[in-house]
């Protein structure tokens, strides 16, 4: 105001001794939380509690109130729209908030949350009480707030589309270690690593650690890796991360998505081994130092699958175990894969994937929790049977679970215990048919005649994709030479 009426300089001098006046006059002092710090990809945590503390004690005052209300959830919170005030009273004392934004003149570049309007609280108090309101008050509201939150938290399941930035439904899975059919002491092994990690926050740090934990679950298909997760989820309430590794491009978005992540999270990288060709990339590497040059149209195809993503191996485990870990905690990272064969070494090591864990076809121990909680039956004359064909087939949890699921409303117990004996059955007479069929082509055709003249093709240098692989893991497990960078980080890392 005061720049217009007078030249800039005795403006500005003028404002500052006016300022100190109003201040020895002023006996309130403000204190603002804002929503976003800085240049932070995340919002405030304070914010966030205070926005539920407030909202929970004392919005019956306040006239115009924002709806908060998540997709399929049946209850709303209510929080201050822009520019309410509401008091608050603690031990005696008043307090004013009051809820304000800062529009800015230019539109930043880079919009990391809605609209780049800066959203914030104001705290009103009276000087006198300034140390109990920053001492004592302050800590009562983040921690109340923060307990409303914890409450009312429902997790929340978070995919990468085709950008860098995640969109969320509510996560609403069913799953939870209960309903998870598993042998009960892998099962209790895994609940105790879990609680035990929820706990240790204060040993991480004392160890110098990020507190974080990896599990890597295999088996095959429908053997509950993805129910496994989901029933961690229920479990710890965290939020899941899905990361859809082929739309991340390269390592700079893979990065962003990884600090876009919040703590109590769980971020999820499904079939590892598929969703990015990323231990054959090393591989590629290395064949092509082989004789694959001579070959034009195989090259160019393969630099154009370089080419569409840049994500490498080594980008991976940087970001997972990096610097960048290091601003987030409290979070698990869990891939899953059919086949560990094919994983490379360094992805899984101990330190990265801290728990291996195995999920396997049916047995009988898995079988009766599914019996439990699809039938309500504990036990059963018609179990001895199937804890036999169960320990001569293989069989998933996935299909045992369908074949138990009444498929009519006259279905009884007894009858879905008998039709899953019948799908047992059959399954095992395919098995053996297929055995049978092998043993007599065996020397004609056979599964590992086929492999080894697939072998033999890729040494001559002609393979297709897939046999170039081999040969690339042939001659990696030979020594050779011509290593990619990726090794070399990974090796630095650890
Ligand atoms: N261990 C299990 N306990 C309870 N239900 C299971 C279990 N395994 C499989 N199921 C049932 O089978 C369905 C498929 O399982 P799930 O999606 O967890 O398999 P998956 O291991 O993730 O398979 P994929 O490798 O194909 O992703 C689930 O919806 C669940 O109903
Ligand atoms: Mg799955």
């Amino acid at each position: 105001i005061f720049q217009q009426w007078f030249p800039e300089e005795l403006g500005n001098h003028i404002e500052k001794y006016v300022r100190r006046l109003l201040g020895i006059l002023n006996p309130y002092i403000t204190i603002s939380f804002y929503e976003y710090n800085g240049d932070e990809y995340e919002r405030s945590e304070a914010y966030i509690a205070i926005e539920r503390y407030l909202s929970n004690n004392s919005s019956n005052g306040v006239k115009r109130l924002k709806a908060n209300v998540v997709r399929n959830s049946k209850s709303i919170f209510l929080s201050m729209e822009d520019y309410e005030e509401v008091t608050d009273e603690f031990e005696g004392i008043i307090i004013t908030w009051a809820s304000s934004k800062i529009i800015p003149q230019q539109r930043a570049l880079i919009a990391y949350n809605d609209g780049d309007e800066k959203r914030y609280y104001k705290l009103t108090c009276h000087r006198k009480d300034k140390d109990i309101i920053t001492k004592v008050y302050v800590p009562h509201v983040l921690h109340e707030g923060d307990a409303i939150s914890q409450k009312n938290r429902q997790p929340k399941l978070y995919t990468n589309g085709k950008s860098t930035r995640w969109g969320h439904i509510l996560f609403e899975h069913p799953s939870t270690f209960d309903t998870l059919a598993m042998h009960p002491e892998k099962k209790k092994e895994i609940l105790n690593d879990l609680m035990t990690f929820i706990e240790s926050k204060d040993y991480y740090k004392k160890v110098g650690k990020s507190w974080k934990r990896g599990y890597l679950l295999y088996g095959p298909p429908g053997t509950g890796k993805s129910s496994m997760i989901a029933a961690m989820a229920n479990l710890l309430n965290y939020d899941i991360y899905d990361l859809e590794l082929t739309s991340v491009t390269d390592n700079t978005d893979l990065r962003k998505l990884l600090i876009g992540t919040s703590s109590k999270s769980i971020i999820v990288i499904e079939d590892i081994d598929c969703s990015l060709d990323l231990t054959g990339q090393r591989k590629e590497k290395k064949g092509g130092n082989k004789g694959e040059e001579k070959n034009p149209v195989h090259k160019k195809e393969k630099e154009k699958k370089k080419k569409g993503s840049k994500l490498t191996l080594s980008g991976l485990l940087n970001s997972i175990d990096g610097l960048w870990s290091a601003c987030g905690s409290e979070r698990l990272i869990v891939f899953t894969t059919n086949h560990v064969e094919r994983l490379d070494p360094a992805l899984i090591r101990r330190g990265r994937m801290d728990k291996h864990i195995e999920l396997s076809y049916c047995c009988f121990e898995t079988f009766k929790v599914l019996a439990k909680n699809y039938l309500d039956i504990e036990s059963h004359e018609l179990f001895p049977s199937i804890s036999r064909l169960l320990e001569e087939t293989n069989m998933t949890p996935a299909d045992v679970a369908e074949n138990l699921m009444p498929k009519s409303a006259e279905e009884n117990a007894e009858s879905c215990l008998k039709d899953l004996i019948k799908a047992l059955e059959n399954a095992k007479e395919e098995a053996t048919l297929k055995a049978a069929e092998v043993y007599s082509s065996d020397g004609v055709l056979s599964d590992s005649g086929d492999e080894e003249s697939q072998d033999a093709d890729a040494e001559s240098g002609e393979s297709g994709d897939e046999e170039s692989q081999d040969t690339d893991r042939e001659s990696g497990n030979s020594g050779d030479s011509g290593d990619s960078g990726a090794e070399d980080s990974s090796d630095g890392d650890s």
